[in-house]
């Protein structure tokens, strides 16, 4: 890896399922918006060369006034995002020039310094690197009438986070297959898997959520809250 990692950060969602006016990402966690919490722990690691914020064209302007505030502008470029995810991704692989990439969702500020650098060497010795935890209930398969036809066996199924690591070159080849056949997944490894590369799974933590749904934002707000107190 000569010339590094970089990471693609994206922020470009509309954040349907949180419910707010404002775009999850754009929310303030004790005074400072999501994403720059995230951006903020990535932009620590001196192994990341490369920092790309993918946010809505309409919010370009805006991140970058965010991005000199909290003092991030030789480390971050802000480009606009697509439809779906993976345009958003996809587009932020097109703007890096590092060996390996991370892909990382904006709405994910608890991920650690820790669990990147186990992603990235995870990946760096193989061809793709996920962090994830063991499934935690017991997972039921459920028809459209609302009867259960199938229980998994847990022991094998993953709850799957970002960061997300792979060599820069083997990803953008995946997504721009995908592009070509249609195909949209719901997260960067399912591209990867496709091309049949290996990804390994790297055990993370259950405090690496994601917000989403409106109880995610009082759970942030009670991390942070114990966090600062240590
Ligand atoms: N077109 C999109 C859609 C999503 N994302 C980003 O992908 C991450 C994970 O997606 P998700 O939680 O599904 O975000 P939203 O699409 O915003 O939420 P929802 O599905 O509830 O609308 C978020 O950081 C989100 O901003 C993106 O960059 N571009
Ligand atoms: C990539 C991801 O974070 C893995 O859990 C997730 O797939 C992102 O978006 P989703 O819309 O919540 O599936």
């Amino acid at each position: 890896m000569d010339k590094g990692w970089g990471v693609v950060i994206v922020a470009a969602g509309r954040g349907t399922r949180m419910g707010t006016t404002e775009s999850k990402q754009f929310l303030l966690l004790q005074g400072k918006p999501v994403f720059i919490h995230t951006l903020e722990v990535f932009a620590a690691l001196d192994e990341i060369r490369e920092m790309i914020l993918v946010t809505g064209a309409a919010d370009v302007e805006r991140c970058l006034d965010w991005v000199k505030e909290y003092q991030l502008e030789s480390r971050v470029r802000v480009i606009p995002g697509g439809k779906e995810r993976q345009h958003s991704v996809h587009e932020g692989l097109r703007a890096l020039g590092t060996d390996g990439v991370l892909v990382h969702d904006g709405v994910r500020p608890f991920v650690t310094r820790e669990q990147i650098r186990d992603c990235m060497a995870a990946a760096a010795s193989g061809e793709g690197a996920v962090l994830a935890v063991p499934v935690k209930d017991t997972i039921k398969q459920v028809n459209a009438e609302g009867f259960v036809t199938a229980t998994p066996d847990r022991s094998s199924l993953w709850s799957i986070q970002t960061p997300q690591a792979f060599r820069l070159s083997s990803l953008l080849e995946a997504y721009n297959s995908a592009e070509r056949d249609g195909f949209l997944g719901t997260d960067d490894a399912m591209l990867a898997e496709r091309q049949g590369m290996s990804v390994k799974v790297v055990e993370g933590s259950y405090t690496n959520i994601k917000l989403t749904t409106p109880e995610d934002l009082q759970y942030a707000a009670f991390w942070l809250g114990g966090e600062k107190k240590r």
